[in-house]
């Protein structure tokens, strides 16, 4: 990390205190919401910073989220409406309520409405971009309500760029500052509208299906771009947020309707030679613009309420997620709820840095919202986060992959030059005769030639996919090797933004646009919004307002005029000259004095990347020179030494021959032969002293052309615009082959799985064919056998045997099958019918016990009857006797209760006896006969159960009968 706030610095040396217990906590039901004393509640809150900061320090510690506010300014509609503040920045880290001073709460920082975003940036974002860049994976989103400043923080305009191109750039200025690795960066960009996730770089690819794999969710055919200049990845999100859904609601004329994530993947590995073998560093960042909350204040209708509330819908999820991650005691997270939570699982679960800029007014008609996000932001504080660096050790990275592809075609060049200079040894073959050689000459010379054509087009064609290759791939252009992530330098320089950069960012602030538009139309018109039209609206819209934004100044007349959104050139709107010369470029940001620097930045092409920004010295730039055009120079010079090496030689074997010929000359008696022939050599040796002439001439002329190419820049706005759309349509078209390799490696794949497939099918109706050849020749066989023709076939006989063999083997082995099976049966059968014979024993002796037991009961109740008329007739004399006896007094009868039992046994003992006797012996006979009954009960159901049983056992017995019958009738078939 380059910068850290100076509070922050300070502040380390103080003792830190863990970040997993905030001690800047409030309670959120509560009236008095507050908390601990502000001075407390802020100070803890920095130590617990520091302490994020600390742990930065070291991958795979564990952080917090980095949660920041800013203030947006009232704006003019608020002020006209004269609405009040109703929370404000309390120094650098606490928000506090105006209407309950008590009411306070605590980040990691808090930015009052004045603040810059690229002070924002320094402070919120900037660690999560440089961690990015060394491996650690990086999310950071915008939060608040809506109209609360999240676009204006996250995109910005060209006045004031937003964290997005911050970031960009400031991820372009680190590869320019660490000359040691190698970078490839790739950017996507998509929305979340109504919950449906949209390629906002490819207008075909709508609706998208998130899908997970093993490092996380992902979002299926998405696009993705390599982008090789700052200015490229701003023209890509430009050209994204042209197809974003932006729509109006009463708090906001464009207001976003949809939540963006621009993602840059960045992979990068040591340079050169070191980097075999090493592993390379892969991390994404996010950059989320969500779409605000709305509240029921919103006066939205049809589309507009559809959309607000899978707005709402997505952001309660989120919430819910966090406060859930936050709970401690959840079990689960409820991420498949929403898009937007399952894009930002691997993030929220804490893989890699996060920082949440909460967006909020001070207005007091949205004193409610703002307290909410406050909360929900300080809720968010609790979040760990564990930042470890990405390697993967992976061939299959697109940086190892396009790395080790230079390196092969770079050994192919190497061998194929090798060869080409190999040539030049044709001028060792020599001959006496004179005729064979020239004819031998001839020949090799044709040969040669069509050889050297083939092979310099084959080097070129390979020089040129090398330049392409390399050119995906970022390299610092610094040759000082001061490695960035060993020893971190001092304060990062500001960023600045070249023309070309600007040109992609938003000319208007939005607040321009509201403010040009006259108040009323900041309410909705009457039916705006309430059917099917919005769409249409909407377009009208982003044409009016977002394409103002977006209008690239174009430099086809050297002039352009950027129109009002009602298209208007009038005053309201700023003429644009477009520069090309400094003196022009201040003249079209008068605001921006250090913009005046960036002269060259726009002679640079778009498809090469060179660090062009205004700090650097203007000096150092002029001495470079575009790296596109170079590359070609320095390639046609090589090509033109190459031919001028290869002429030279043939010149040399041409001057040996002719040197043989004057020889011979002298000596033979055919002069005139051989001084024709002499004179021919010496025409071809003067024809190709001509050709190595002009080639040298050519690449005296490439040189000074390319010297002369700087001092043109500037002053041929023709020529740079040329150079320019050349250079971007030549990017474009390296993009779009390198899209096209990857796609041919699927179709490859698809082939060769296609092919494989065939290849099954192939086998298959082989295998088919000889099944049904055999069964035809075995027919044909039995044909034959049945006509008993004299003339059988062999084969066939034999064939017919083999098949009857393993017909009769199958057959013996069915009819084992189905004897075992039978004898199982019959065994079965037996004991079906030993119980049954058993049962209808069990059911007749239950029979005829119960009839003994029925018998007996009969007896004993005639018995009991008996006893009980005995009983009554005992009864009835023992009443009379009483009443016989002389009338005794009250007093005689107690005396005579008193009397002993034994005297009464005297008095009457026979009477006594007997009634005793009886009421036992009735006793006895009612147990009897309850035990009786209790048995005959037992009895009966004993004697149902079996009578159940019995009629089982015939039903089984008959179906086994009829089994039986029917596996003899198939054995007898
Ligand atoms: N910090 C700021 N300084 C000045 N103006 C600001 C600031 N933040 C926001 N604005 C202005 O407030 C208005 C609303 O901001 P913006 O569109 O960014 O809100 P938003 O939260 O993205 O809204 P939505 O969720 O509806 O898209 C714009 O005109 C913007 O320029």
């Amino acid at each position: 990390m380059a910068t850290r706030p100076k509070s922050r610095q300070k502040k380390r040396s103080s003792p830190l205190v863990s970040s997993k217990s905030p001690s800047s906590s409030t309670t959120d039901s509560s009236s008095r919401k507050v908390l601990e004393a502000s001075m407390d509640g802020q100070s803890s809150n920095f130590e617990e910073a520091a302490s994020f900061e600390a742990a930065g320090e070291e991958a795979g510690t564990t952080e917090s989220v980095t949660v920041t506010v800013r203030f947006r300014p009232l704006s003019p509609r608020e002020i006209r409406q004269g609405e009040e503040i109703a929370w404000y920045a309390d120094g650098d880290t606490a928000v506090r309520s105006e209407y309950n001073p008590l009411v306070v709460y605590a980040y990691d920082r808090v930015f009052g409405p004045t603040t810059t975003t690229r002070h924002v940036y320094d402070i919120a974002a900037q660690h999560v971009i440089s961690g990015a860049m060394e491996g650690i994976n990086g999310t950071i989103f915008a939060y608040g309500v809506t109209s609360s400043g999240k676009t204006h923080t996250m995109h910005g305009d060209q006045r004031s760029p937003g964290i997005i191109p911050l970031a960009v750039k400031d991820a372009f200025s680190i590869i320019q500052e660490t000359p040691s690795r190698e970078f490839l960066l790739r950017v996507s960009y998509l929305e979340i509208y109504n919950e449906v996730v949209n390629d906002l770089l490819n207008p075909a690819g709508q609706n998208l299906r998130i899908r997970e794999d093993l490092q996380g969710t992902f979002v299926e055919g998405i696009k993705e771009e390599v982008v090789l200049s700052p200015a490229h990845a701003l023209s890509l999100i430009a050209a994204g947020e042209e197809h974003r859904h932006v729509g109006s609601n009463n708090f906001n004329l464009l207001s976003s309707r949809s939540h963006t994530i621009f993602t840059l993947t960045i992979e990068s590995s040591p340079c050169g030679e070191y980097c075999e073998g090493e592993a390379v560093n892969l991390s994404q960042l996010n950059l989320i613009d969500l779409a605000g909350s709305e509240s029921s204040r919103a006066e939205t209708t049809g589309v507009r309420r559809k959309e607000g509330s899978y707005i709402n819908k997505s952001l309660l999820t989120l919430g819910t997620v966090i406060a859930k991650l936050t709970d401690g005691k959840a079990t689960h997270i409820p991420y498949r709820d929403s898009k937007l939570t399952r894009l930002l699982q691997s993030s929220l679960s804490g893989q890699g840095r996060v920082s949440l800029i909460c967006t909020v007014t001070p207005s007091s008609s949205n004193s409610e919202e703002t307290h909410n996000t406050l909360k929900f932001a300080h809720r968010a504080k609790r979040i760990e986060i564990q930042a470890s660096q990405n390697k993967i050790i992976d061939e299959k990275s697109l940086i190892k992959k396009y790395q080790n592809e230079i390196r092969s075609l770079k050994e192919e060049l190497e061998l194929l030059k090798r060869g080409m200079v190999n040539v030049g040894s044709l001028k060792d073959i020599g001959g006496d005769d004179i005729v064979l050689l020239k004819q031998k000459l001839e020949d090799g010379h044709v040969k040669l030639q069509s050889r050297l054509e083939q092979e310099e087009e084959a080097k070129a064609a390979l020089l040129e996919r090398i330049q392409r290759l390399t050119k995906l791939i970022l390299v610092s252009s610094k040759t000082t090797q001061s490695p960035r992530f060993a020893q971190r330098p001092g304060p990062r320089r500001r960023h600045s933004f070249g023309e070309e950069e600007l040109a992609y960012l938003p000319y208007k602030r939005r607040d321009m646009v509201l403010e040009d538009q006259n108040c009323d139309i900041l309410v909705p018109m009457e039916g705006y919004g309430e059917n099917g039209d919005d769409g249409s609206k909407d377009k009208k819209n982003r044409k009016n307002g977002l394409l103002n934004w977006f209008k690239i100044r174009r430099r086809e007349s050297g002039v352009t005029t950027l129109t009002s959104s009602d298209g208007d050139k009038s005053s309201g709107t700023k003429s644009l000259t477009t520069p090309s010369t400094p003196q022009a470029e201040s003249v079209n940001f008068p605001t921006e004095s250090r913009l005046s620097n960036s002269v060259t930045a726009e002679s640079f092409p778009a498809g090469s990347f060179h660090e062009h920004d205004r700090e650097l010295p203007t000096d150092s730039l002029s001495l470079q020179e575009t790296p596109m055009a170079s590359m070609k120079t320095i390639d046609h010079v090589d090509l033109l030494r190459e031919q001028v090496k290869i002429l030279s030689g043939e010149v040399a074997l041409h001057s040996s021959v002719l040197k043989r010929l004057s020889d011979e000359a002298a000596n033979s008696p055919k002069k005139e032969q051989i001084q024709i022939e002499m004179r021919k050599v010496k025409d071809e040796i003067r024809m190709k002293n001509q050709q190595i002439t002009s080639l040298e001439k050519q690449m005296a002329d490439s040189i000074s052309a390319s010297q002369c190419t700087l001092d043109k820049l500037g002053l041929s706005p023709s020529y740079d615009e040329l150079l320019e759309q050349l250079n971007e349509k030549s990017f474009e078209l390296e993009v779009k082959t390198a899209d096209n390799r990857i796609i041919q490696d699927q179709l490859q794949q698809k082939i060769s799985e296609c092919e494989e497939l065939r290849d099954t099918v192939s086998s298959l109706k082989q295998q088919l064919v000889l099944a049904l050849d055999t069964k035809s020749s075995y027919i044909s066989a039995q044909h034959m056998n049945k006509e008993n023709s004299p003339s059988r076939d062999i084969t066939a006989e034999l064939l017919q045997q083999a098949y009857m063999e393993s017909e009769i083997e199958e057959l013996k082995q069915k009819v084992d099958k189905l004897s075992e099976s039978k004898s199982q049966l019959e065994v079965r059968n037996q004991k079906l019918a030993e119980e049954s014979a058993y049962a209808k024993g069990l059911a007749s002796a239950a029979g005829v016990e119960l009839k003994a037991l029925s018998e007996e009961v009969t007896k004993l109740m005639k018995d009991n009857e008996r006893l009980a008329a005995e009983l009554a007739s005992t009864r009835n004399s023992h009443q009379r006797r009483v009443s016989n006896a002389p009338k005794v007094t009250r007093r005689d009868g107690q005396n005579r209760r008193q009397e002993p039992a034994s005297a009464k046994r005297e008095a009457t003992p026979s009477y006594y006896e007997r009634e005793l006797m009886l009421e036992a012996a009735l006793k006895d006979k009612e147990q009897r006969e309850t035990e009786l009954q209790k048995k005959v009960e037992e009895s009966k159901q004993k004697e149902a159960f079996l009578e159940n049983e019995l009629a089982n056992m015939w039903v089984l017995v008959a179906k086994l009968k009829k089994s039986n019958g029917n596996e003899h009738d198939n054995s007898d078939s």
